[in-house]
């Protein structure tokens, strides 16, 4: 719907960026797995894209083992960012965690080039939280969420540029998340082209573990 960019299910209010495979699914994961486009500003894009480059440069894009569950990628784990950048994850931090949640305190950032995907996976229930919140930077991308025990209930999020994502709760848990490949990446009958994309995931600690003693993430966390 031009304008209000919602589309009315019954009397669920869905928004364009978010479909799935049932209303009863939209409906249940409507505060567990949300989408903010447009939550950067241009100008906060330049400045996270800017920051990253060198340091990304650095790398090399991986193309792991055949279990590995992300494809065409570099990474890095970032602790020190400038004083924009805080500012820009504060606001992350305000718009997708609870006070009450500690945070990783590395960032990770994860650098997919146009033909990196990342494969169906949890996040690991050791070593990540409740919440993970996610900024895309550059090209955009379908994230599909499907149900662990039920492969039929599956949601779709539109990540466009600028974009930001939290998963939480049961979408975090119970279903796994993945970034299709270019070959599959549709939203509906819309074709989402995908060029190389950069990620800012912030992640909660999992209860109980203080941030002193956040141990050591495994990649795919
Ligand atoms: O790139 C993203 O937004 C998600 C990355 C991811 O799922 C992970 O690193 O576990
Ligand atoms: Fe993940
Ligand atoms: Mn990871």
């Amino acid at each position: 719907m031009a304008g209000s960019g919602r589309l009315a299910l019954g009397t669920l209010q869905v928004p364009g960026w978010v479909r799935g495979s049932s209303p009863a699914v939209l409906s249940r994961l409507r505060d567990a797995a949300v989408v903010r486009p447009g939550f950067l500003s241009a100008a906060e894009e330049e400045t996270l894209s800017r920051e990253l480059e060198p340091e990304l440069r650095r790398r090399r894009y991986e193309y792991d083992h055949w279990d590995a569950a992300i494809h065409g990628f570099r990474e890095t784990e970032k602790s020190r960012w400038s004083e924009a950048s805080r500012a820009i994850l504060q606001r992350v931090q305000a718009a997708a965690f609870s006070p009450g949640q500690t945070l990783l305190s590395p960032v990770h950032v994860l650098d997919l080039e146009p033909r990196g995907y990342i494969k169906p996976h949890v996040d690991s229930i050791k070593f990540c939280g409740a919440t993970i919140a996610g900024l895309s930077l550059l090209s955009p991308s379908v994230m599909r969420l499907v149900h662990t025990q039920e492969p039929g209930e599956w949601l779709e999020l539109l990540l466009e540029p600028g974009s930001l994502y939290v998963l939480r709760g049961s979408a975090r848990y119970d279903f796994s998340h993945e970034i299709l490949r270019d070959e599959e990446s549709f939203f509906g009958a819309r074709r989402v082209p995908r060029g190389r994309r950069i990620s800012v995931i912030c992640r909660s600690l999992p209860e109980g573990m203080g941030p002193e003693e956040p141990g050591q993430p495994p990649p795919a966390c």
